[in-house]
């Protein structure tokens, strides 16, 4: 079964300011899922998470730990109380620590009496490059095959899905199945710089490729008209021959 999401806005702005004059933007039925990463979430904290469930938006808080796994199943427990949809480790830190990840946001969740969000690993982040990975972490395998054995990690530790590019998605399907999440950062229309992304792909490349769900931030945020830019995307997301 494949997971249809949406395409989530990482809005990736320093201050409460500036996220609001960005919502006020669109139509308020518009339900958007928006992206609260470390820049907001460490000026703002966690008060602009729950401003944002209040007035109505699903919310992913990536964090992206990565720590032993006691620290984690805490860290993690707080963010299950907050009622977000989807939250972040990275699979590097390992089995325990993804097991200990899930089992946080299992019980924070069920203390808070929500829904806990879907826990995605990050694979190798869309910015490292094969040579960077090879040179850098060492590592012995082709790219496809680091983010193949990682998302392998990851679901056999509990998590739901993974965050990777679209480029790995093929292998992914094949040897990790398709009942996972496959959450794809890195998307660039051609017309958009690719800035520190290495491994990109259009919207309409990603969800052909089998993307569960984009992650766009700089090419709707920063355009000067971020309505009709997410709106072009949401239409090539929605209209791919998938
Ligand atoms: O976990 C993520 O969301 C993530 C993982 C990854 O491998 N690459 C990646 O770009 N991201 C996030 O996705 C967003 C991409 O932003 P743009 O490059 O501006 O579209 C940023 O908020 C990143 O933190």
């Amino acid at each position: 079964m494949r997971k249809d999401g949406p395409l989530i806005i990482s809005l990736d702005v320093s201050s409460k300011e500036e996220l609001v004059s960005f919502i006020q933007r669109f139509n308020p039925d518009e339900k958007l899922t928006i992206k609260i990463g470390m820049e907001l979430f460490y000026g703002e904290g966690p008060s602009i998470v729950r401003n944002l469930l209040n007035l109505g938006y699903d919310v992913f808080l990536d964090l992206k730990l990565h720590d032993i796994p006691n620290t984690v199943r805490k860290g993690m427990k707080q963010i299950g109380k907050m009622g977000v949809s989807f939250t972040t480790v990275h699979a590097l830190g390992g089995s325990e620590m993804i097991k200990q990840a899930k089992q946080g946001l299992l019980e924070g969740a069920s203390e808070a009496g929500v829904q806990p969000p879907k826990l995605l690993a990050v694979t190798e982040l869309t910015s490292i490059t094969p040579k960077g990975l090879a040179e850098e972490q060492n590592s012995r395998l082709p790219m496809v095959d680091q983010v193949v054995a990682l998302a392998k990690l990851a679901r056999n530790s509990g998590a739901d899905g993974v965050i990777t590019s679209p480029l790995e998605l093929s292998a992914l399907k094949k040897e990790v199945g398709d009942d996972f999440w496959y959450v794809t950062p890195g998307i660039r229309p051609n017309d958009f710089p690719k800035d520190d992304q290495s491994r990109t792909s259009t919207p309409t490349e990603a969800a052909n490729a089998g993307s569960s769900a984009l992650v766009v931030g700089r090419p709707i945020i920063n355009a000067t008209d971020p309505v009709t830019a997410y709106q072009n995307m949401m239409e090539e997301w929605l209209n791919a021959n998938r």
